[in-house]
């Protein structure tokens, strides 16, 4: 596992604009490098922040829209277009704004849809069209992730994967069904801390006081069933983006000076 770098920003406005700044770069990478990129979006205030940057940021047509696959981390299993899908607030905050390839935009099932009031089956069939989309020289059932971001829990979950949870103990299946989530709604959808691990470079946003006791233990060494963040790291690179608040009680040891201050 490659150790965690961490870049603390002033606040949570020029760490949403920083990371929307670093996510054009990696990606206009990729495509240079491949003709094509792959990002794993998250739900959540830093999420959507993030998004919300990116469509404003001047650089911003420097990706070429058209040659970006997009998938989901999690999703909160309710019907299409409700407001509070994780995929609705992304097409809200950038989406709807710019020229993606509908066919590579792959939001998780709703409920009643094709699955009806399934999670599981939802969660099944998204495991599915992942699979489908891996190639050979993957690591695993899931495609080449270049960034895969998450947001972290005030008690340090990621995607939907929650403290003691079992879908954070799943060590086979790439995305789960996940009911009893404390963070409402409570029946979700979520890839597990092995299809997070298979990314190339996992990003982990934490702006916020109350992320700050989150950012301290998953920091800490602490075991990923207790703190999923902990869990989460890519095969290239585990970045985590937080601005001064989230980052107040790591230990001076892991605290970065502010190169922004
Ligand atoms: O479906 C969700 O709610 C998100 O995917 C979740 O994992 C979120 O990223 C964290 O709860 C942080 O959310 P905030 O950034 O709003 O604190």
């Amino acid at each position: 596992m490659n150790a965690p770098q961490l870049i603390v920003h002033r606040d949570k406005e020029l760490m949403a604009q920083a990371a929307a700044a670093r996510l054009i770069t990696r990606i206009v990478d990729a495509q240079t490098a491949r003709g094509t990129a792959s990002v794993v979006l998250t739900g959540g205030r830093n999420g959507n922040g993030l998004l919300a940057a990116l469509r404003t940021a001047p650089a911003r047509d420097a990706i070429d829209w058209s040659r970006l696959d997009l998938w989901w981390g999690d999703e909160r299993f309710l019907p299409e277009g409700d407001p509070d899908r994780n995929d609705t607030q992304a097409r809200e905050a950038l989406l709807d704004s710019v020229p993606l390839d509908p066919a590579r935009v792959h939001p998780m099932p709703a409920a009643g849809g094709a699955h009806g009031a399934d999670a599981d089956a939802a969660a099944a069939a998204y495991a599915r069209e992942l699979a489908e989309a891996a190639r050979p020289e993957n690591r695993g059932p899931v495609p080449r992730f270049d960034v895969l971001m998450l947001g972290v829990g005030p008690d340090t979950h990621v995607a939907s994967l929650f403290p003691e949870h079992p879908a954070v103990r799943e060590t086979e299946r790439t995305v789960v069904g996940v009911h009893g989530a404390p963070k409402p709604p409570p029946t979700r959808i979520s890839l597990t801390l092995p299809a997070i691990r298979a990314a190339r470079e996992v990003w982990l946003l934490a702006a916020g006081e109350d992320k700050a006791q989150a950012a301290a233990v998953a920091l800490s060494g602490a075991g990923e069933v207790q703190a999923p963040a902990a869990g989460a790291y890519g095969t290239a690179r585990t970045l985590w983006l937080l601005d001064a608040a989230a980052a107040a009680r790591l230990p001076r040891a892991r605290h970065p000076e502010d190169p922004t201050a």
